[in-house]
């Protein structure tokens, strides 16, 4: 996993201070480091257009400008005229070898985006919204210079940001990038060095980015083992029974010795898959709240207050009973509306989807500050998942995902992996990057995937 940051104001002050880099030069790295990676992949193409505000980001264009020119032709286009002391230094330097500086946008093989970088701070001008705009209707490839203009510091997007096909970020990784709201902007994203190695650069946070590498599969290492050495879920089947049975479903192929589904209604499951109406005795984690509907709250509170390990999902996160129970290290994977609801029932805040949409990272926190032990996966185009105010954000979800019954299949992956003695937060991002790699590999097209189509992607992981 890779660390994410906030703000970067304070890292780049450090580094003036303990390494001795001034401003100059970390600006001078930072345009290095984008020259390179465009020299190195694109060196077939010709013309680059530049575009830059009036800030540091700006800056970092100019500079860019003067590193390339020898071997692109480059149009350099400044928005507005350069009010930091470092950008007129560098225009002075740019207007000094006779770059040539264009009056008016036209399209280029590649457009590298340095309107507004992390100084964005008031809602964009009409001006700007047009240079974006125009930016975004070119067939180019287009480069993003620290954070996609038009993205603010968390990672809203007010009106209108630019398109990035590739974002070379500075320094470190930011929070910002990984919004869901950001999703659609920032394309991939590469971190610049800026003279300094990233380890150095970077200090403490408790904010990650998942990586593939980070998921850890349930292979199996023992040769002497039978099937209670894979642990035994239950899957408790409520009125709306599709929910359990996909999970359930989902569970059997992530590995999980011994299945059975808690229902009262005589199911028509697959024969390796057991029913009863109570918990079994070896039971060692329970999934529960997909498809619950109607219930019984005495039935429901015994169960949560058993010390077996649990995943809990969906209508449970509209009844205050679950409040009783946040003080457990239970995983907890609703969806905006529901963390809405939970939010709203554990008194923290009475916010909207929109809100929370807005603020994903912000409201996660506070939940996580509450309730420590509380395993939350906040569903979405990127995942949070948090505990012990730490947070880890999966990026590798993507819209084929967006159908009822995937986030079942998460349930019976999370319950599976618990009931295989994964503790709950290895079990929720093991179960979300499986879950979220596996449907990338479906390969038909990103509408047709049905819950079973993912399953088999997963049992090919
Ligand atoms: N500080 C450093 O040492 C380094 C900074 N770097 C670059 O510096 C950038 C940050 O520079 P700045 O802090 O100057 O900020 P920006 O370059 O993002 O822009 C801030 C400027 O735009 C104005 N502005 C903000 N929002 C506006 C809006 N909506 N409409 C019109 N004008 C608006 C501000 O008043 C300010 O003049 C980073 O994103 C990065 O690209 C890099 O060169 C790496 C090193
Ligand atoms: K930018």
């Amino acid at each position: 996993m890779q660390k994410l940051f906030d703000e970067v104001n304070s890292l780049d002050k450090r580094c003036y201070e303990k390494f001795f880099l001034s401003e100059d030069l970390l600006m001078e790295h930072a345009a290095s480091s984008m020259a390179l990676y465009i020299s190195e992949n694109y060196l077939h193409l010709n013309s680059i257009l530049i575009v830059c505000g009036s800030g540091n980001n700006g800056a970092d264009g100019i500079t860019l400008a003067r590193l390339l020119h020898t071997k692109f032709n480059v149009k350099l286009f400044l928005a507005s005229s350069p009010k930091s002391p470092i950008s007129e230094l560098q225009l002075k330097r740019v207007e000094a070898l006779g770059l040539e500086i264009v009056d008016a946008l036209s399209p280029a093989d590649i457009i590298v985006d340095c309107l507004f970088g992390t100084g964005l701070n008031k809602p964009l001008n009409e001006d700007s919204i047009n240079i974006i705009n125009t930016l975004n209707s070119y067939d180019s490839i287009k480069i993003a210079c620290d954070i996609p203009s038009g993205i603010n510091n968390i990672g809203q997007v007010e009106s209108i940001a630019f398109e990035a096909d590739i974002t070379i970020t500075m320094g470190a990784l930011k929070t910002s990038l990984f919004t869901d709201l950001a999703k659609d902007y920032v394309g991939e994203i590469i971190v610049a060095n800026l003279g300094v190695q990233r380890n150095l650069y970077e200090v403490e946070s408790n904010k990650y980015l998942l990586e593939a590498s980070d998921m850890k599969l349930p292979f199996r290492n023992k040769k002497n083992a039978h099937k209670g050495t894979y642990g035994h879920l239950n899957v408790i089947v409520g009125s709306k029974r599709g929910a359990g049975i996909i999970a359930s479903k989902a569970a059997f192929g992530f590995g999980t010795g011994l299945l059975s589904v808690i229902s009262k209604e005589d199911l028509d499951l697959p024969y390796h898959i057991m029913q009863t109406d109570t918990i079994s005795e070896n039971c060692t984690a329970i999934a529960m709240g997909m498809g619950l509907g109607k219930y019984d709250k005495e039935e429901i509170r015994k169960l949560l207050n058993t010390d077996i390990p649990k995943i809990i999902d969906a209508d449970l996160f509209y009844d205050e009973l679950i409040c009783e129970f946040l003080d457990k290290e239970i995983v907890l994977t609703p969806h905006p509306k529901e963390f809405c609801s939970l939010l709203k029932l554990c008194k923290i805040t009475d916010i909207d989807v929109i809100e929370l949409q807005n603020n994903r990272f912000k409201y996660v926190e506070e939940f996580s500050k509450k309730y420590p032990k509380i395993v939350l996966l906040l569903k979405g185009a990127n995942v949070i998942i948090s505990q012990n105010e730490k947070l880890y954000v999966n990026t590798f979800g993507s819209a084929v995902l967006s159908k009822g019954g995937s986030g079942d299949v998460l349930s019976g992956l999370i319950g599976s992996l618990l009931a295989q003695k994964y503790k709950p937060l290895d079990a929720a991002i093991s179960a979300s990057l499986a879950h979220t790699l596996a449907a990338r590999k479906y390969s038909k097209n990103n509408y047709s995937m049905i819950p079973s189509d993912l399953v088999e992607e997963i049992r090919r992981l």
